[in-house]
């Protein structure tokens, strides 16, 4: 069984390799989606994989390293692109949380999905 617990944050960045002209080497702002996925064996007991509130807590200080921060110069993210973001967030977590995906949404229509492959 699967399940996930969807976090938002505000950030800026600019792409510091996208080719000369390219919108993206603007700094810019997105309001990012980030769903944490894990896997498990549903509890007889508690019929649950893991509380919900045990990603919210593993997550809480992923968060608050990225909300309202330049994403370029966090150790790691120096090209901060959905995917750079999303193996980012999943090295954060691996020790934490039996993970099966991040998905990182930078816009409604796009982002990453890492599966830690
Ligand atoms: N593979 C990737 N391509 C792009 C990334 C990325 O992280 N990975 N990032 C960007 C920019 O950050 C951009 O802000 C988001 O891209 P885009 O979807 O093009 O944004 P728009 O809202 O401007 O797109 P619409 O055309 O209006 O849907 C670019 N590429
Ligand atoms: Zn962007």
């Amino acid at each position: 069984m699967e399940i996930f617990k969807e976090f938002t944050f505000e950030a800026a960045h600019r792409l510091p390799n996208v080719s000369e002209g390219h919108k993206c080497a603007q700094l810019h702002g997105h309001s990012y989606r980030v769903e944490v996925h894990v896997s498990g064996q549903v509890d007889a007991v508690t019929g649950w994989v893991m509380d919900f509130a045990d990603i919210t807590e593993a997550f809480a200080p992923i968060r608050s390293q990225l909300d309202h921060h330049l994403l370029n110069e966090i150790e790691g993210l120096t090209n901060p692109t959905s995917e750079h973001l999303a193996i980012w967030i999943w090295s954060q977590l691996k020790n934490l949380l039996p993970l099966s995906s991040i998905v990182v949404r930078e816009t409604p229509t796009s982002g990453s999905i890492y599966r830690g492959d």
